[in-house]
């Protein structure tokens, strides 16, 4: 998994044009590995959100439903789409430290996880990128910002912004990275 994460960010990477900076952002990443257990709520059948709406703080997920769908994505143009889980492969999510870094070149989609009807129980293995805690200031490279495309982040650390991302405020504005640090 380890090796297909880091693929994924070198051809991130290369596709901006990024080159200079890959070992320093490569040596800035951590990992981490979670399952999920959802199950549905017995307590009113109407409701089948088994995830709330969120956008993932990290760099990157790489998802594995285990042929079980529910993932909805939402579009740029605010449509959720439903992802169609295939066999041996996997659902890659952009997060909004990827954003920030890349000044937003790249999208964090809002996503959240439907138990439709007949299925009672879903298991996901969630594998993300994340900065690593000693080094985890998130500054778009110089290269990405130009006239065209002013800074939309100042540089902030991760591990303050995830604190503030699942504080009461944090929870309740619409685009937390904004409030947080948007310019
Ligand atoms: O279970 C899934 O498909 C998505 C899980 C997710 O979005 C998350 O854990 O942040
Ligand atoms: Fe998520």
């Amino acid at each position: 998994m380890q090796e297909l994460m880091n693929m994924i960010h070198r051809m991130i990477i290369e596709s901006l044009g990024l080159e200079d900076h890959y070992d320093s952002h490569m040596n800035s990443l951590a990992y981490s590995i979670r399952f999920s257990n959802y199950y549905k709520d017995t307590l009113d059948g109407r409701i089948n959100l088994a995830l709330p709406s969120h956008k993932d703080p990290n760099y990157i997920s790489i998802i594995c439903p285990h042929n079980v769908e529910g993932l909805e994505v939402k579009a740029v143009d605010g449509q959720w789409m439903q992802t169609i889980p295939m066999t041996n492969s996997f659902t890659v999510l952009v997060g909004e430290a990827f954003k920030a870094w890349t000044n937003g070149r790249l999208y964090a989609p809002t996503h959240r996880v439907k138990l439709n009807s007949g299925i009672e129980k879903r298991y996901a293995v969630v594998f993300s990128t994340i900065p690593n805690i000693t080094n985890d200031i998130i500054c778009a490279p110089k290269e990405l910002i130009d006239e065209q495309h002013p800074l939309l982040f100042k540089p902030f650390k991760y591990y303050d912004y995830v604190k503030f991302r699942f504080s009461d405020e944090g929870e309740r504005v619409d685009d937390a990275l904004k409030t947080y640090c948007g310019v």
